[in-house]
């Protein structure tokens, strides 16, 4: 198995959600026939939910014993616990309020109305991914990792030229001043990211195929932060056509 990453293309992002999400099923059964527990880390982004919805209405859903799965998030947005705008409230609406698996196995980031500081969150969810540790020391084994991608380069709520990008001790920190609202987030930070197995990037769009063409030609990572991460098994990039524009012909991987 190499870790190199590859470039998987699909026509639109229906087509890149439905691929995503056949292949996570599929993964996700083989992890389950492996190992006693796999952990899987979401992302808020738009193409995540249509994946998200995509397995829910798979009919292969029920194939995977849901209580032997645990789930995280790799950033959340500093609202309450009610907030639409809450990545752990738009999955749980796409996909996890309609599978069978235990509410202890849902590890949500604590909301701004949780009576903790931004701070202490980030201590707290930190805490919580050490409680579970059976990777690096203070990580669970991350399996499959999700991550999105902005236009600017940002992943996670790690953005271009800031401080949480060079944070190599913790785990989890707060972002002030996000130039994405909200303002106030809460992100795993790079090596917490790059500790996973299985790293799958989700990227539709024109809008963000420059980026994607920088960050695949080894743009820094401070200024491009997608950059900056890979798996240890695997990174796959899993885009549309229109995201795909400035991807180097060679890195794409043939579809059969
Ligand atoms: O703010 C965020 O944005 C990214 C990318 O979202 P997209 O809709 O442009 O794909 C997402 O991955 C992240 O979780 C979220 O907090």
């Amino acid at each position: 198995m190499t870790n190199e990453r590859r470039v998987l293309v699909s026509a639109d992002s229906d087509a890149l959600a439905a691929s995503i999400a056949a292949r996570f099923l599929t993964k996700t059964v083989d992890l389950l026939d492996e190992t006693e527990f796999v952990n899987i880390v979401l992302e808020g982004g738009r193409v995540a939910m249509k994946v998200l919805e995509s397995i829910n209405s798979s009919p292969a859903r029920d194939s995977v014993d849901w209580s032997r799965v645990h789930f995280w998030w790799g950033d959340e947005r500093w609202v309450p616990a009610d907030d639409a705008e809450r990545n752990d409230g738009k999955a749980r609406r796409a996909l996890l309020d309609h599978i069978d698996i235990p509410a202890e196995n849902v590890h949500s980031y604590p909301a701004s109305d949780s009576g903790m500081t931004l701070d202490e969150a980030a201590l707290a969810y930190a805490q919580t991914l050490a409680d579970h540790s059976n990777g690096d020391a203070g990580l669970p084994r991350f399996d499959i990792t999700f991550l999105g991608v902005g236009p600017d380069g940002h992943t996670a709520s790690l953005f271009p030229d800031r401080q949480e990008v060079l944070e190599r001790e913790a785990t989890v920190v707060a972002v002030r001043n996000s130039p994405k609202p909200p303002a106030e987030r809460l992100t795993l930070t790079r090596h917490a990211i790059n500790s996973s197995h299985r790293i799958w990037v989700e990227i539709s769009g024109a809008d963000k195929a420059a980026v994607l063409g920088l960050a695949l030609a080894g743009a820094a990572y401070t200024e491009v932060p997608i950059a900056g991460i890979k798996g240890r098994k695997r990174t796959v990039f899993f885009v549309d056509r229109a995201a795909a524009s400035e991807v180097p012909e060679n890195l794409i991987a043939p579809t059969y």
